[in-house]
Order: structure tokens, then C-alpha cells, then sequence
């Protein structure tokens, strides 16, 4: 492993179980009945305990976009073709794609990331609209071999924990995942599959909106680069360079980053799950920084969310990545930290606590 995610995955702790008590006790002290805001309170007491303060702010966020094309799609995956990725990049530099309405709902800026789309995308990085970590441009064919060489696979994990890095540094509270990448939902079942041991048929979805008989081809496919690469659950590494993709890769990054700095970082949907798959292996205690931003329609991502132990904020029916549940996740995100923040206790706002309150 190379050194500096070496560093980093060596260097994730789990979030402080003082500051988790302290944040519960004092949760519990709002006047409110006890537990009334539900998931709310869990979240602030999950911020409260990341950055180890009472007054915990996410005011400012940030959505990374990562961008990577797969070679897979040679086997017919998608709906759609592979030049719809750099197209959608475009779409999101010039502010017209859902991910970015959505991160300017939610107060975000949206960083793109090229991290191996296979198009030359070098005007829109001497324009300063997106940041290249350009790994290759695309991966190879998984049901031909690896997707990529082990090389490649830490490149794009240092690559995402340094975009993760220099975001945190510029003063980034709160972080979002988001995906572009026309076939990319194969990958993401190929890794939930090689983790979990689960049947391809279990981990495998509709994509962009695939026929049955191309859902079929898929399963096939994902059971054929799973037989011929035999990816090593134990070396999540393995897994990532044999059956993953550039921007997966980057997104796993972002959140051992995240995780490293303690900075709380939401996970958008399936993409960004597996990417969150990779770094819970990696680093299991990177989950503690984690947050799910919503149950995606994708078919299997249940299990991803399972295997992660997470619980999702949202159900909206959602499928489309960029990021757009992280984005629409952060809003909630932000009303737990104001309400641990700004909310006052029944002591300090002269309100009368039920009788027994519990003792
Ligand atoms: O995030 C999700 O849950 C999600 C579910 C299905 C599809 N997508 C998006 O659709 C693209 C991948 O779909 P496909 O069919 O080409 O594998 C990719 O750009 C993803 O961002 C995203
Ligand atoms: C148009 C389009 C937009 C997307 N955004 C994320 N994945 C996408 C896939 C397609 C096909």
C-alpha cells in the first residue's frame, strides 16, 4: 500500500464515545418530549461527537462530483452510451444538471472531478471548471480482466483523499459523494457481490433504465468479471483494481479523507455506496463518519446499505447519482446541527420537563 493511504486508513479512529454520551445527555435536555425529533437527534448527536463540540457546523459544503468511464460497456450495460459521460461533465460546468440545483438548495458547491473519463477534458481543467486526477481514460473491460492494475486502484484512492484534503483545508464542514459514469452501476454490483458473497442476480439493478434481456446480460457479465478476476474480499485493493472503477475508487478516497480530517460526509446513492464499501473495508471505522443519504431504487442497493450498517435519511425514489441525494441529504444534515446548536433546553427556556423525566 502506498504511504499516504497507508497514513490515512492507519490514522481513521472512531469517533469519541465522551463526546457521543455528552452530546445524548445533552440532547435529551431540549425542550421537547424526549426523542421527538427522531432521526434529528441522532444525527446531531453523530456531528456532535465527529467534531467533538456541542456546536458542531456544516455550513460549509461541499458536493464532489467523481467522473470515470468503464470499459464494461463494451458488453452492452447500459442504456445509455459511454459519451454521455463527458457530456454530463459539460452539463454540470455550465450549472444545468439536477446535481447542480440541487447542491444550491442545499448551499453546496459542486466540485467536478475528472478521475478517468474517457474523453480529453484537458479545456475545462485549464479553465478551472473541474479538477483532473485523470487515472486513464476509462478502465478496461472487467469480463476481460482486470479493470484496472493495483497502481491505478491506490491512485485514485490517494487521488480522492486528496481532493477530500484540499477541500477541508480551503475550511469544507461538510462533504457530499456524487458519481458520473456511464456503466459505473456495474462495477458497484460487481464490488457489493465480491464483498458480500451475495449472487449476482442479488446485487444487480436496472441502471440508467435497462430492458429485462439487457438485465440479464448484466447479471451474466458481472458473474463472468467476478469468475475470471476472482477478486479477493480481504484485499479490498484487489477488489477496487479487479471489478471497480476510477471514480469509485476516488469516491472511497474522499471518505477515508473525510474520516481521517474528522469531517462528516454523506453518501449519496449506489455508486457511492460501493465507493463507502471500499473504505469500511479499508478503514472500519470510517463508517462512523459516514452518512446515507437515501435508499436508492437501484436493486441492491439495500444490501449495500446493509453491509455498511447504515440507515438511510431519505427514500424519494431516486436513482440518478452526480450526487443529487447527498445534495438533497445535506439540508437535513444542516437542521440537525442548528438544532443541536441553536435549540434551547426546558432549563433555559423556562419550560416545564414531564414529572418524573425518566429518574
Ligand atoms: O446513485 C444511484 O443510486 C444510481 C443508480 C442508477 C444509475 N445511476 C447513474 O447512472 C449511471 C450508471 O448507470 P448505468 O446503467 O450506465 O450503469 C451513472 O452515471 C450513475 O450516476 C446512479
Ligand atoms: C442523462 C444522464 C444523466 C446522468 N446523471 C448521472 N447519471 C446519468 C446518466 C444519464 C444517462
Amino acid at each position: 500500500m502506498a504511504l499516504k493511504l497507508e497514513k490515512v486508513v492507519q490514522g481513521i479512529t472512531p469517533v469519541s464515545m465522551e463526546w457521543r454520551q455528552k452530546a445524548r445527555t445533552y440532547l435529551d435536555k431540549l425542550a421537547i418530549p424526549r426523542g421527538s425529533l427522531g432521526e434529528l437527534l441522532n444525527l446531531a448527536e453523530q456531528l456532535a461527537a465527529i467534531r467533538e463540540t456541542l456546536e458542531p457546523s456544516v455550513r460549509h459544503k461541499a458536493v464532489v462530483t467523481m467522473a470515470g468511464d468503464h470499459g464494461v460497456v463494451a458488453e452492452g450495460v447500459s442504456a445509455f452510451p459511454p459519451e454521455v459521460t463527458p457530456q454530463m461533465v459539460a452539463n454540470f460546468v455550465a450549472g444545468g444538471a439536477a446535481i447542480n440545483v440541487l447542491a444550491e438548495v442545499a448551499g453546496a458547491r459542486v466540485y467536478v472531478v475528472d478521475m478517468g473519463v474517457a474523453a480529453d477534458l484537458t479545456d475545462l481543467v485549464a479553465a478551472g471548471k473541474i479538477l483532473s486526477y485523470k487515472v486513464d481514460y476509462g478502465t478496461r473491460n472487467m469480463a476481460k480482466g482486470p479493470a484496472m492494475s493495483r497502481e491505478q486502484a491506490v491512485q485514485a484512492l490517494e487521488a480522492g483523499i486528496d481532493v477530500a484534503e484540499k477541500l477541508i483545508r480551503e475550511g469544507v464542514e461538510l462533504l457530499a459523494t456524487g458519481d458520473m459514469g456511464i456503466g459505473n452501476t456495474t462495477p458497484s454490483s460487481a464490488i457489493l457481490a465480491a464483498f458480500s458473497g451475495l449472487p449476482a442476480e442479488e446485487v444487480t439493478g436496472r441502471g440508467t433504465g435497462i430492458s429485462d434481456e439487457v438485465l440479464k446480460n448484466k447479471v451474466r457479465v458481472i458473474q463472468k468479471a467476478l469468475e475470471i478476476n476472482k477478486p479477493d474480499p480481504k484485499d479490498p485493493v484487489d477488489v477496487l483494481a479487479k471489478v471497480g472503477g476510477f471514480e469509485i475508487g476516488g469516491i472511497a478516497g474522499v471518505i477515508l479523507g473525510a474520516a481521517y480530517h474528522k469531517i462528516p460526509v454523506v453518501v449519496d446513492g449506489f455508486i457511492s455506496s460501493a465507493g463507502a464499501l471500499l473504505a469500511k473495508k479499508l478503514a472500519p471505522a470510517s463508517v462512523d463518519y459516514m452518512i446515507a443519504a437515501h435508499q436508492s431504487m437501484e436493486y441492491g442497493h439495500r444490501h449495500m446499505l446493509r453491509e455498511l450498517g447504515l440507515q438511510p435519511l431519505l427514500n424519494l425514489n431516486l436513482r440518478l447519482g452526480e450526487g443529487t441525494g447527498g445534495a438533497l441529504a445535506m439540508n437535513i444534515v444542516e437542521s440537525a446541527a442548528q438544532v443541536i446548536r441553536k435549540m434551547l433546553t426546558f432549563e433555559d427556556a423556562g419550560v416545564t420537563p414531564d414529572a418524573p423525566r425518566g429518574e
